[in-house]
């Protein structure tokens, strides 16, 4: 067992003194099988949500209809959920209500893929009623039970079949897969937020190629925002190391470029993206149609889409034509670090100094002064020191005139 269970054993054994069963369960002891970093420990127990925060001192009853208490231990929190069923279904969707169960079987029962379905002691032993230990040493991803029937109850779970070979590099057990072909229009039924979720997970995998094949494969990808008209596209995806990007807004960009999206704003807005991520993609997706070659950057460009959006303009621009895209973005990171200013909160004069050194209102002229002296500082005329530019307006002013 390593640290995070360690430091969870308090809690397990502390249910366990009261007189209930309580175990590691899902991704955690997945991710522990597979030697992955390990970040949520959950836990199942047989104690009802009450029960359990009358037994800890810290709790947060973060989801009490479904069974889950947050319980801080040692100042880190865990979610320790009762074993539940998930009884009826309503519109393919996980229910609003869960019917709580004495039984760690039950609970394991209910779960998505036989991976997940893997219960561990606090002694560390297994229990793994559906072979899930199997499964992971033949590297496949398989319902616990028949797939029709885990579709039904969450139609979600169809798309976290895909992200997971994304994440692993699992194959898709074959019942499983004819499964996600015959129901793939229950996703219809499904939140765009938890759609993104999943997405942006799938984007992020290291096969996230094998994924794009499966996602086309499987027609899942008619029942996404935005795809549905995108399968030859789509298909081309599967043909890029997607690992060679390292940000969730490079990631869309991406995606965005090569299905020739043509309007970002609302292809985002149907996935519900936060501002910031739209912004920021949209960024890059300008960066990119500054670029063909990585001899378009100029000083001049690289200051008006920035720094961020540039690097992945780059990286994705690289990828794209098949180049090096590691050494063109320590490239470009070095020609942006000998830029004399990268900003305008870089320039060391502000409007407030130009309205001080002429006098009158502000107004547009002093937008326009700013404008000239990033420019000239940029282009290596003068320096970004405030009175070496203060008298280079000068010069430059009576200079104007006397032309
Ligand atoms: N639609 C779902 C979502 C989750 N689960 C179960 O709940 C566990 C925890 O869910 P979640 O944290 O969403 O997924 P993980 O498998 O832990 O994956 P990740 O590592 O991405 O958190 C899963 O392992 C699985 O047993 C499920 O059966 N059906
Ligand atoms: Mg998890």
């Amino acid at each position: 067992m390593n640290e995070p269970f360690r430091r969870a054993l308090g809690v397990i054994r502390t249910l366990k003194q009261h007189g209930y069963e309580a175990y590691f369960v899902g991704g955690s002891v997945r991710d522990y099988l597979l030697n992955r970093p390990i970040d949520d420990v959950d836990i199942a127990t047989s104690a009802l949500p009450d029960e359990v925060m009358a037994i800890f001192p810290k709790t947060i009853p973060v989801g009490l209809k479904h069974g889950t208490v947050v319980v801080l231990h040692d100042g880190v929190p865990y979610e320790v959920t009762t074993f539940r069923t998930e009884g009826t279904y309503e519109n393919y969707r996980r229910p609003e209500s869960v019917t709580f169960v004495r039984s760690l079987y039950q609970d394991l029962e209910r779960r998505d893929f036989t991976m997940n379905a893997i219960a561990m002691d606090d002694t560390g032993q297994f229990i793994d009623p559906f072979d899930g230990q199997a499964a992971i040493n033949k590297r496949i991803i398989r319902t616990v039970g028949k797939a029709k029937d885990r579709f039904l109850e969450d139609a979600l779970r169809m798309m976290r079949a895909i992200r997971f070979v994304s994440q692993l590099g699992f194959q898709l057990e074959e019942g499983t897969k004819q499964a996600v072909i015959e129901h793939a229009s229950l996703l219809t039924y499904i939140s765009v937020e938890r759609k993104t979720v999943e997405f942006e997970k799938l984007m992020a995998g290291p096969f996230a190629s094998s994924a794009f094949s499966l996602l086309v494969e499987t027609k899942l990808f008619a029942y996404l925002p935005g795809l549905a008209e995108k399968r030859e596209e789509l298909q081309q995806l599967s043909n890029y190391e997607w690992s060679a990007l390292t940000s969730t807004a490079e990631r869309w960009s991406f995606l965005l470029y090569l299905l020739n999206i043509e309007h970002a704003s609302s292809f985002l807005r149907q996935w519900k993206l936060s501002n910031r991520l739209t912004k920021d993609v949209q960024a890059i997706l300008h960066a990119l149609s500054i670029v063909r070659s990585f001899a378009d950057w100029t000083k001049e460009t690289l200051y008006a889409v920035g720094a961020a959006a540039a690097l992945s303009a780059e990286a994705i621009r690289s990828l794209v034509n098949g180049e090096k895209g590691e050494e063109n973005v320590q490239a470009l990171r070095q020609q942006l670090d000998s830029l004399p200013i990268q900003t305008r909160q870089d320039l060391a004069v502000t409007g407030k100094d130009i309205i001080d050194w002429y006098g009158g209102k502000g107004g547009p002229w002093v937008e326009e002064t700013l404008k000239k002296l990033e420019q000239a500082v940029l282009a290596g005329i003068v320096e970004n020191e405030k009175e070496r530019m203060k008298a280079w307006l000068k010069w430059n002013q009576t200079h104007e005139k006397n032309c």
